[in-house]
């Protein structure tokens, strides 16, 4: 049907019946040697599976989806193939359109490199150009890289039914951290003397709030290695039932002490989820979606804070309505117990603990129209990429793991990025408003406090959900350059604020000193909100996208860090922001929040690159030599304008035959 001479590397090849360019396999098998003539007896041939393996054995390709590209005066067939290599080369998924009208979206595949026939004039601008001696070449991520494993086939990949559920199982994780981090505040203002017969000081609602961060600080030290050791499911449904217990002690406590236990305990929960539940979502979702998929556990976090201050604001004239409010917790924390007693675990854990027949099981559920032949290759790659953890035994390997995760520049590069963006999260002072938004209104003037805390949360969850769609498309680095800059400037806004306010401090009790409420109270609430919808935009969700910046061999490892960071900063302000109010003031404090706002916009400027559409394997490059921001940025733009260019096909209509002889 089409030509079979061959096309010069430049020029559009010919294709055969199937849609593949005849000089497909010479461009695989001559990586190594520049024979332009030693394909013409190299021609593809298909099996009757629409499956075809090179003469050389050296690559393997299936026919995924035919399409018909049509234009104005011409139609064209053509198949998307699937190309990967057998034995212990890596192998690799990408299209391969043939078409003439479509001489822009042409790729030539080679073993490792693809080289793009496109009018493309951002060129990749890497500092690690060794190997890319053309500015037009990129080299292609092998598949069975590490965080392949939520990964089959690259594109047009259908969301099954399955892994929304998953997904949504999982994520009440996140809906349960954010809910009970998000009571404490309504929390704090009704408890009132039900403990000990006595007021709470400002100390005792320190250490009530901080005894839940220093719970989550201690388990997710821990979580990432016992998530290894005994599953991902396994350790959600350990946290369960801390939350379980956590919340019995709180509800039925009298004293402040057992309050604090309470809360402590909860804390193990909060902490083992907020690590598991986005590394168990990245290890399920399929990998175009993956981003957005860790961005719902946020959208489920902030949401979950959201509701906690709604339920927070309906009780808190009822009596005893605290603990209502914790007792809430229960359902969804009893909810995700039992759906996941019906739920597997995921396939990377059951490939890591020898369970290939459970691992098939759950990748079958999860890539409906996927063959078996696939899944078995995919098994492969996981199996290939366990090996890839050094260490005899599990000691050795941890061992070896955080050795690795030192040394490693990339590693450590990406170690510092993450744990950086944790630290600024925390540091920079939103949780102080999350948890003690109810006091500082009530400080200014509100008598209703509750209610303003929730448009607070409120911004909080909406600006999520905009990072949600904009996390991929406008970058992650461009809203974190966005959001930090407006953190300031609304944090110093509140900090002059309150020196017009001159609240002044008699031990415990809060004295403003021109009379309470006034219009300096609502400059402080409107760049409160300003700074929700700035912090929300950026810091407060980029963070938690911290898996892609570790490769899968210190991943666990890498995230337990972050996350034990955030934890960690949480503790730290939530133990000393209300006795930093009294001792700095409040002037004092917000301005010592905007100066470490602003430092932190310097740091992500030069050590931030940007990893939106950048393949894992891209990133540890990005990362090897340095932070390379320019060659991220230009990275990032190409792969964006070759994925609209996947989708400019996908937008042909697919025939479902297959073009035979
Ligand atoms: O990403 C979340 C979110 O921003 C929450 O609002 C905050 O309370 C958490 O500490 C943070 O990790």
């Amino acid at each position: 049907m089409h030509g079979s001479d061959m096309s010069g590397a430049d020029d559009i090849p010919d294709t055969n019946d199937h849609g593949i360019p005849n000089d497909l396999n010479y461009n695989i098998n001559n990586n190594n040697n520049n024979n332009d003539n030693n394909n013409s007896n190299n021609i593809p041939q298909f099996r009757d599976d629409n499956s075809l393996i090179s003469s050389e054995n050296q690559f393997e390709a299936h026919i995924t989806k035919p399409y018909t590209i049509k234009n104005k005066n011409n139609q064209k067939n053509g198949n998307l193939v699937e190309i990967s290599t057998l034995s212990n080369t890596p192998s690799f998924t990408d299209i391969t359109p043939s078409s003439e009208n479509n001489n822009k979206k042409i790729e030539k595949i080679q073993y490792d490199e693809m080289k793009l026939n496109s009018n493309d004039d951002d060129e990749y601008d890497s500092k690690n150009t060794n190997d890319r001696t053309d500015n037009d070449r990129i080299i292609i991520k092998p598949v069975n890289d590490e965080d392949d494993t939520s990964v089959i086939i690259t594109f047009n990949q259908k969301m099954s039914p399955f892994i929304i559920i998953l997904t949504f199982v999982a994520s009440l994780s996140g809906f349960l951290f954010g809910y009970d981090t998000g009571y404490i505040s309504s929390a704090l203002v009704s408890i009132n003397k039900d403990l000990d017969h006595k007021e709470l000081t400002y100390g005792d609602k320190e250490i009530i709030t901080a005894a839940t961060s220093l719970g989550a600080l201690i388990s997710s030290i821990f979580a990432g290695t016992a998530a290894d050791i005994f599953g991902r499911k396994p350790c959600i449904m350990f946290s369960n039932i801390m939350f379980v217990i956590g919340t019995i002690i709180q509800i039925s406590s009298h004293t402040f002490w057992q309050m604090a236990a309470g809360r402590l305990v909860m804390g193990f929960g909060v902490g083992i989820g907020s690590l598991i539940s986005p590394l168990f979502i990245s290890e399920i979702a399929p990998k175009m979606v993956r981003g957005r998929l860790t961005v719902i556990n946020s959208l489920w976090l902030t949401g979950g804070q959201l509701i906690a201050y709604g339920c927070g604001a309906g009780l808190n004239h009822v009596h005893n309505g605290w603990r209502i409010l914790v007792g809430l917790s229960l359902i969804p924390t009893c909810l995700q117990f039992v759906f996941f007693l019906f739920l597997p675990d995921t396939p990377r854990y059951y490939v890591m603990k020898g369970k290939y027949d459970e691992a098939k099981e759950v990748l079958r559920r999860s890539y409906v129209d996927t063959t078996d032949e696939i899944i078995e290759q995919k098994i492969h790659e996981l199996r290939e990429l366990n090996k890839s953890i050094p260490g005899k035994n599990k000691a050795v390997q941890v061992w070896n793991t955080i050795k690795e995760l030192h040394t490693v520049p990339s590693n450590l590069r990406a170690l510092v990025i993450a744990c950086g963006l944790q630290a600024i999260q925390q540091f920079t002072g939103w949780n102080s408003l999350m948890y003690f938004s109810g006091t500082i209104f009530e400080t200014v003037g509100f008598s209703n406090s509750s209610a303003v805390s929730i448009i607070v949360s409120g911004t909080n969850f909406i600006f999520t959900l905009i990072a949600f769609f904009a996390i991929d498309k406008i970058g992650r680095r461009v809203i974190l350059l966005i959001g930090l800059p407006g953190m300031t400037v609304s944090l110093a806004m509140c900090a002059i604020a309150f020196h017009f306010i001159g609240i002044k401090f008699n031990g415990n009790d809060a004295v403003v000193s021109n009379g309470g409420f006034s219009s300096w109270g609502i400059v402080i609430i409107v760049f409160i909100i300003v700074f929700a919808a700035f912090y929300a935009l950026g810091i407060g969700t980029v963070p938690w996208q911290q898996s892609e910046l570790f490769p899968q061999n210190v991943r666990g490892i890498g995230t337990s860090y972050a996350t034990a960071t955030n934890w960690a900063g949480s503790l730290v302000i939530a133990s000393t922001f209300l006795t930093m109010l009294q001792n700095i003031t409040p002037t004092g404090t917000f301005a010592f929040f905007a100066g470490l706002s602003f430092l932190s916009a310097i740091f992500c400027y030069f050590c931030y690159p940007e990893l939106s559409g950048l393949e894992l394997e891209e990133v540890q490059t990005i990362l090897t030599d340095g932070f390379n921001i320019k060659a991220s940025k230009a990275l990032a733009k190409k792969r964006k304008k070759q994925a609209r260019m996947v989708q400019e096909h996908l937008k042909y209509e697919p025939t479902q035959e297959i073009i035979e002889e």
